[in-house]
């Protein structure tokens, strides 16, 4: 097992959910494999050589996202990102589905600022900064430079939804269904579906119409409307592909890897010129990396073995 550089406590303290083992640090350490795993709600493995497995991990409760587990996404894709033995990542969900979504006792918990006393500005005030502090962990999920793998499997409803957008690929078992279940308890989605699925998707009629009705969205359909890219038979096979691919991802260059995912989330979010004037800057410098003459020479000389790339 490697290690990861970690260094918690911004993001944990953010949303007032700082345990004990979660103390923000005056610098950076290594965390041990142990340290690992002392995630409550999340199982985090090294599962190939450079290669993270990061699995939701209530099973007892249908992995439904807590708080604790809500902050220790935001923590481990934050700590993967920095972490050099990292390169791709696969995210699961231990048990019977992926997620039932937000705990609906934290859910029903935010009541209490509504029925509050207070005056209605200082409650949207609360609400604000909590909605944007759940927000942040997704939000780490998709700026973490390395590819992330959704492979989900049975139910992803709610929240997991959000989750599953802001990852680079997703794949599935055919038991899966994704619900974008906000509406039913009687909210808008707030944490990212309702930003990032119509980009993912790109078909406007179907994206409102999940949206509106909180209608099962079976796995063939989502195939068919490229929300996922691969549908397997059952969680052990589609976990073997999964790891499989972030291995072959894992493979490549790592300046190549990291800029292609940097650049393809700027292009979403801007003009094409601007996108070309992004990755021009970007590989004024990434061009120089010894990674362009390793790669090169092992396709010029029909190296068998996948070259070898410096630390990223
Ligand atoms: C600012 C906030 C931003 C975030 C917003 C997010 C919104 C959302 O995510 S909306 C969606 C909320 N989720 C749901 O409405 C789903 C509720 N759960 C279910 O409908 C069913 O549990 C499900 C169909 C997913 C699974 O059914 P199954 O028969 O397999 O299991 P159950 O017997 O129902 O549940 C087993 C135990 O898990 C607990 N549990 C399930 N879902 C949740 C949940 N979302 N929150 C908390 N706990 C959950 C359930 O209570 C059972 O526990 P126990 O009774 O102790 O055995």
């Amino acid at each position: 097992m490697r290690t990861l550089i970690y260094q918690r406590g911004v993001g944990l303290m953010r949303l007032g959910f700082l345990k004990a083992g979660y103390g923000p640090l005056s610098g950076s350490r290594s965390l041990s494999s142990d340290a690992m795993n002392k995630f409550q709600a999340l199982e985090v493995k090294e599962a190939a050589p450079f290669v993270y497995q990061v699995s939701l991990n209530r099973p007892e409760k249908r992995n439904a996202l807590n708080k604790t587990m809500w902050h220790e996404i935001g923590a481990v894709f934050e700590e993967l990102a920095h972490d050099e033995d990292c390169r791709a990542i696969v995210l699961t969900g231990n048990g019977p589905m992926f997620t039932a979504g937000i705990d609906l006792n934290d859910l029903t918990s935010l009541a209490s600022v509504v029925t509050s006393d207070d005056d209605v500005a200082k409650k949207a005030k609360v609400l604000y900064k909590t909605i944007r502090d759940y927000q942040i962990p997704f939000n780490r999920l998709e700026e973490c430079s390395k590819p992330v793998i959704a492979a989900v499997h049975n139910a992803c409803v709610g929240g997991g939804v959000d989750l599953i957008t802001a990852a680079d690929i997703r794949i599935c078992t055919q038991d899966t269904y994704f619900q974008v279940k906000e509406v039913d308890v009687g909210l808008a989605a707030d944490v990212g579906t309702l930003q990032r699925l119509p980009k993912v998707l790109g078909n406007q009629s179907l994206v409102r119409e999940l949206c509106f009705t909180a209608r099962k969205f079976p796995s063939d359909e989502a195939k068919h409307a490229g929300f996922v890219s691969q549908v397997y038979p059952d969680k052990e096979t589609m976990l073997n592909e999964a790891l499989s691919l972030a291995k072959e991802i894992a493979e490549k260059s790592p300046v190549a890897v990291q800029g292609t995912k940097s650049s393809l989330i700027y292009a979403r979010d801007h003009s094409v010129e601007d996108g070309l004037e992004q990755i021009a800057r970007w590989n004024m410098t990434m061009l120089q990396s010894k990674d362009l003459m390793t790669s090169a020479m092992a396709m010029m000389t029909k190296q068998k073995d996948p070259p070898t790339f410096s630390k990223l």
